[in-house]
């Protein structure tokens, strides 16, 4: 694993957070916070990614799974900030398991 994997989180969700307050009109992170279905619209991305993952694993595509993989976390921080938690809340239960 590279060592800059925790940075490019961290990146990422600090630019998801910058989005949620500054509703950029040309951002696809500000559509899902502005979505008429709310958080709905994350959770049905999340679904269609997950399965587009399995198909993924069972045709041995790695490409295509790091590829969903990515989406799948993506939208995942971006459900955590809607839900006002913070990428540390993900970060602390897995180190809680360790
Ligand atoms: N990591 C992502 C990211 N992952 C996925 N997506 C978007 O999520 C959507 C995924 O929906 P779909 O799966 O339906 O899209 P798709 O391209 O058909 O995907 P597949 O079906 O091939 O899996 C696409 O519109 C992607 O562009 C993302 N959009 C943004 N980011 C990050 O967020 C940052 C800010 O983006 P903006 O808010 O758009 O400025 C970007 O710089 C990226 O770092």
């Amino acid at each position: 694993m590279s060592d800059d994997t925790g940075d490019v989180i961290d990146e990422l969700f600090a630019v998801i957070e910058d989005r949620k307050a500054n509703l950029p009109e040309d951002s696809y992170t500000a559509s899902l916070f502005t979505h008429e279905k709310g958080e709905n619209a994350v959770l049905e991305k999340i679904g269609e990614e997950t399965t587009e993952l399995i198909l993924a694993a069972k045709d041995d595509d790695t490409e295509e799974l790091a590829h969903e993989s990515a989406d799948i976390v993506y939208h995942l921080l971006v459900l955590l900030s809607m839900k006002e938690m913070d990428v540390d809340d993900l970060r602390s239960e897995l180190a809680k398991r360790r």
